[in-house]
């Protein structure tokens, strides 16, 4: 029986509840799907668009002085992370009795240490919320005072922190429920990021990328798999230009070779890359593959997707 990872996209879960509760319909299909061929799979998933619409949400309630608190943005980064595990097992539990499978799933709401000095808090490149036209994002970023970027082509998204993952606080816990042959969501949206103080830990304001999380997450439990799932089927070179060209595999010296190369996006591609690199490490029988959500069962069975292993 394989142990595999699988890193769901935030931005495969669209911008609603309304959508969500039918995005998450397709990935149960493929998670069980999954299941059946794996044994033990592991979800992890992104929040970047529904982080940042909680947050805008709640920023405009609390200005307009309704008797609505402030909620910083790691609280809530911890509303999405039960909000998405709550559409996320409720659809897989589903999908299991449809099946006849009977399994437990829960959610495992999760912190994540990271350093506070990490140099992501004087670099913001995690994208999160809606994608915008340059005149709206200049218009928000005026009144709100957030900082904006081009999103891989696809318009301007708010970047906010993103430290990297160092350790998972309730791994011991996400371990024994692997064990016990419970599907586990954890890690969602990359960890709720904390510190260690005197008095326990304490929520940081940031958004921590799910990929690297997945990666941590990953080496902690021993996974045969990393399956790094979005929107594209492939990863490519020359991204969205005329000589795009789509990759079947990729040593890891071949990424290291294309992330010099500039051939990935900040906050999107590059953390997917990295993360598979840190989790294929020099291992010869790692394997870490980047494939859309449809396609995952074809890319378990190497049909499609980009293969990332040591050579
Ligand atoms: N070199 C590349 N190859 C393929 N896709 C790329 C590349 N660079 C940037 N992208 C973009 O990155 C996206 C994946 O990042 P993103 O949408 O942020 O991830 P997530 O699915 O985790 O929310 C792809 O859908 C694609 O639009
Ligand atoms: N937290 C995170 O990485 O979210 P996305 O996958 O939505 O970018």
């Amino acid at each position: 029986m394989e142990k595999v990872v699988l890193a769901l996209g935030g931005n495969a879960l669209g911008n609603s509840p309304q959508e969500q509760l039918i995005a998450v319909k397709t990935a149960a299909a493929s998670i069980v799907d999954l299941i059946e061929v794996a044994g033990n799979v592991v979800i992890v998933h992104g929040n970047g668009p529904q982080v940042g619409v909680i947050n805008l949400g709640m920023d405009y309630a609390y200005k307009a002085e309704i008797g609505v608190p402030e909620f910083p943005l790691v609280e809530c980064g911890a509303l999405s992370q039960g909000y998405i595990g709550y559409h996320l097992q409720q659809a897989i539990q589903t999908e299991l009795q449809k099946r006849n499978i009977k399994k437990d799933v829960a959610t495992v709401v999760t912190q994540v240490l990271i350093d506070q000095e990490d140099k992501a808090f004087k670099n913001p490149t995690k994208p999160i919320g809606n994608f915008y036209s340059k005149e709206e994002a200049d218009k928000i970023a005026e009144e709100k005072g957030f900082t904006f970027v081009e999103d891989a082509g696809r318009g301007y998204r708010r970047v906010v922190p993103s430290p990297r993952p160092a350790e998972i606080v309730e791994i011991n816990a996400i371990r024994k429920m692997i064990e016990d042959d419970i599907v586990v969501i954890a890690c969602g949206g990359g960890g709720i990021p904390v510190i260690k103080t005197e008095e326990g830990y304490k929520g940081v304001d940031a958004v921590i990328d799910k990929d690297l999380a997945s990666s941590k997450l990953s080496a902690d439990i021993g996974a045969d798999a990393l399956l790094v799932l979005t929107a594209v089927d492939k990863v490519c070179v020359n991204f969205n230009k005329p000589n795009q060209k789509a990759i079947d595999n990729m040593s890891i010296a071949e990424a290291y070779q294309y992330i010099e190369e500039g051939q990935f996006a900040p906050g999107s591609m590059l953390p997917k890359v990295e993360a598979c690199i840190e989790f294929v490490g020099d291992d010869p029988n790692k394997k870490a593959i980047i494939t859309s959500l449809e396609s995952a069962q074809d890319a378990v069975k190497g049909l499609t997707g980009t293969v990332i292993s040591k050579n």
